[in-house]
């Protein structure tokens, strides 16, 4: 039976890795894949992972619609035996029911790709929707992880190196970023409610040891 397979994890955690690893294996046995993108850091088109390897991809811009692209595709002669979709979390909901549609109704596997919530902890609206719809829902085997050794389950947001917890759900980014950019991090839940991020942790921990001033 063909699948709505929402695979999600933190920022970081190998979802776009995995996707080209799904790419790889099916087109190596000579199955067609369509693949669609939204805002990937790489730019427009582009399905892109840090370990280094990227490839195009159809940017599924906001209004698209996908199940009808699909299908006009499939009406001009065009191949396609299965359907990725990374960054899945900036779709509109009515793109994922279209990505249902195109399970049921064409009877192809789509498999999705994307991080559950924002920095702020709160669903996007398109992984709301795919945690609705999704015949089945994956979390990434190789853990990411917080800078305390825990699992990392949420994705802080810092800006200039501060974490913040107000602002736009959209910014697109990456984690490991200079102080001064807007940046993201995964932390653990202990550590986001605490707002403590691995330079917050450590200005902490030395705070302690500098050592009283006396005037000489
Ligand atoms: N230099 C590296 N050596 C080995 N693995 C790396 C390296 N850099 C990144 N990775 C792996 O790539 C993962 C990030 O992959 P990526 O597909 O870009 O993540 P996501 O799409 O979930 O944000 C990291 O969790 C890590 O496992
Ligand atoms: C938490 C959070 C993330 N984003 C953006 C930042 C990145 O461009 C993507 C996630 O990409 P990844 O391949 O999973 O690392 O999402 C955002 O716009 N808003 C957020 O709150």
């Amino acid at each position: 039976m063909p699948e709505l397979v929402f695979f999600s994890g933190t920022m970081d955690c190998g979802k776009s890795t995995l996707a080209l690893q799904i790419e790889h294996n099916r087109s190596a046995r000579g199955l067609q894949g369509m693949i669609f993108t939204r805002d990937d850091r790489a730019g427009e088109g582009k399905l892109s992972s840090r370990l280094g390897l990227v490839t195009d991809a159809v940017e599924a811009a906001e209004g698209m619609d996908l199940y009808g692209y699909l299908v006009d595709r499939m009406s001009k002669g065009g191949k396609v035996d299965y359907v990725i979709v990374d960054e899945a979390q900036f779709l509109a909901p009515r793109q994922v029911d279209q990505l249902a549609r195109v399970v049921d109704d064409l009877g192809l596997d789509v498999f999705a790709f994307g991080i559950t919530t924002d920095f702020r902890t709160k669903l996007f609206p398109g992984s709301q929707r795919l945690i609705e719809l999704a015949d089945r829902i994956e979390t990434l085997q190789v853990e990411a992880m917080c800078w305390c050794g825990a699992r990392a389950t949420h994705n802080a947001r810092t800006v200039g190196g501060e974490m913040v917890v107000e602002g736009e759900q959209v910014v697109v980014g990456d984690v490991n970023r200079p102080a001064e950019e807007v940046g993201y991090e995964v932390l653990c839940r202990r550590h986001h409610r605490r707002r403590m991020t691995s330079a917050a942790a450590h200005a902490g921990a030395l705070s302690p040891d500098v050592l009283p001033v006396t005037p000489a």
